[in-house]
C-alpha cells in the first residue's frame, strides 16, 4: 500500500484521462502517463467511452477514477427497464449501413434520433459500395435520409475507405449499426492501430471470428488545424435501438422534417393520430414529410408509450 501523509498529495496526484474502453466496473483509461487500468471511485458512478475523467493513478499501471468532467453530450439507449451508456462528447455518429446483408432503415432513423437529441451530427455512411449489384436498392433505401440533407459517403472498406478516413480527420465520431455492416472493417482500414488490437484479440481467442463485443475508441492522426484530437470508436453491432428516455414532445422535435410544423395542429394536444387540422398529417398529405419516416416515427412512438406503461418511472 502506498502512504499518503497529507491531502495535499492526493489532490496533486490527480491527471485527467479519457475512457477508451468500459467493461462493466473496468475501465481503460488514457492518459499522460500511458493507458492504465481503472476503477471507479463511487459503487454507482458509470461511465462510458470519451469521457473525459480525473483519476489517481497507482501503482502496476492501474487507477481509481474519482471525477468526471462534464460531458458535452451523452449517446444512450433504454428501454422500459434498462439503460445503456454508449459513448460520449461525440460530435458525429456515423451510422453504418452497407449494400449487403440488407439493413433497416427504422434503425438509421432511431440513431438519427438519439444523434438529434444529444446535437450530435449523423452522419451515414453506405459501406461495400464495391458490391455493385445491390448498391441501387440500397441508395434507394437512403433516399429519405439524404433528401432530408443528411450526409451519406458511399465507401468500400475493403478498398481502403479513403474519402471517409479524410471526412473524420479532426472528429469525435463512433460507428454505430447492425452486425456485419463492416463497422469493424472500416476501423481497420482507417486506424492502423485498431488492426493491431484486433489481431491480438483474436489470437488470444485463437479464433478467425471479428464480432465486435464492447466499444473501443482509438484516436486519430492529429491533422494542422486541429483544436482537439479526433477520435473514433468501434462499437458493438446494434439490433435494438431504444429510446424510453425520450418525451414524445422531444421525439417529435428529433425529426427534423416535423418541427416546422410543430405547435401548428388546431388542438394544443393533438397525438397527430387523425385529429382534424393536423398540421403534421397535413404535411404528410401534402408530400412535405416522406411516409417511411412518418411510419418510422410512429413506430418509435408507440415503443416509447409501451416502455413508460411498462415502467412509469421514466
Ligand atoms: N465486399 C465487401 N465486404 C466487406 C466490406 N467491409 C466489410 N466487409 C465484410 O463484411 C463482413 C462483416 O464485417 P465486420 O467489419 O466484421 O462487420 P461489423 O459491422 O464490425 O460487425 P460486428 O462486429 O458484428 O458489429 C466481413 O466478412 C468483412 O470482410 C466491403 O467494403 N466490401
Ligand atoms: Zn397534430
Amino acid at each position: 500500500m502506498r502512504k499518503r501523509t497529507h491531502a495535499g498529495a492526493i489532490a496533486e496526484a490527480r491527471i485527467d484521462g479519457v475512457v477508451v474502453a468500459a467493461f462493466g466496473r473496468h475501465y481503460e483509461v488514457d492518459t499522460a502517463r500511458g493507458r492504465l487500468q481503472c476503477y471507479p471511485r463511487g459503487k454507482k458512478s458509470s461511465y462510458a467511452c470519451g469521457d473525459e475523467v480525473e483519476l489517481v493513478p497507482g501503482g502496476d499501471g492501474q487507477g481509481v477514477i474519482e471525477t468526471l468532467h462534464p460531458r458535452r453530450n451523452l449517446l444512450w439507449r433504454s428501454d422500459a427497464f434498462r439503460e445503456k451508456l454508449i459513448a460520449s462528447n461525440l460530435s458525429h455518429l456515423v451510422i453504418v449501413v452497407a449494400t449487403e446483408p440488407g439493413f433497416s432503415d427504422l434503425l438509421v432513423s432511431r440513431c438519427i434520433a438519439a444523434a438529434e437529441s444529444q446535437g450530435i451530427v449523423p452522419l451515414i455512411v453506405l459501406n461495400k459500395a464495391d458490391l455493385a449489384a445491390r448498391l441501387e436498392a440500397a441508395r434507394h433505401q437512403l433516399e429519405p435520409f439524404r433528401k432530408l440533407g443528411y450526409e451519406v459517403v458511399e465507401v468500400s472498406a475493403l478498398q481502403g475507405a479513403d474519402a471517409l478516413r479524410a471526412r473524420l480527420a479532426g472528429l469525435q465520431a463512433i460507428f454505430v449499426g447492425q452486425s456485419g455492416m463492416g463497422k469493424s472493417t472500416l476501423t481497420n482500414a482507417i486506424v492502423p492501430e485498431a488492426q493491431a488490437a484486433t489481431r491480438e484479440i483474436s489470437d488470444a481467442l485463437d479464433s478467425g471470428k471479428h464480432t465486435t463485443t464492447f466499444a473501443r475508441l482509438y484516436h486519430l492522426p492529429v491533422t494542422a488545424d486541429e483544436a482537439r484530437g479526433g477520435w473514433l470508436i468501434d462499437s458493438p453491432g446494434l439490433q435494438v435501438f431504444g429510446l424510453a428516455h425520450l418525451a414524445a414532445e422531444d421525439l417529435a422535435e428529433t425529426f427534423v422534417e416535423l418541427r416546422p410544423h410543430l405547435g401548428r395542429c388546431r388542438f394544443r394536444d393533438c397525438r397527430h393520430d387523425s385529429e382534424p387540422g393536423c398540421a403534421l398529417l397535413g404535411a404528410l398529405e401534402a408530400g412535405a414529410i416522406h411516409p417511411r419516416r412518418w411510419e418510422h416515427f410512429r413506430a418509435i412512438r408507440s415503443e416509447i408509450a409501451e416502455a413508460r406503461r411498462l415502467n412509469p418511472g421514466w
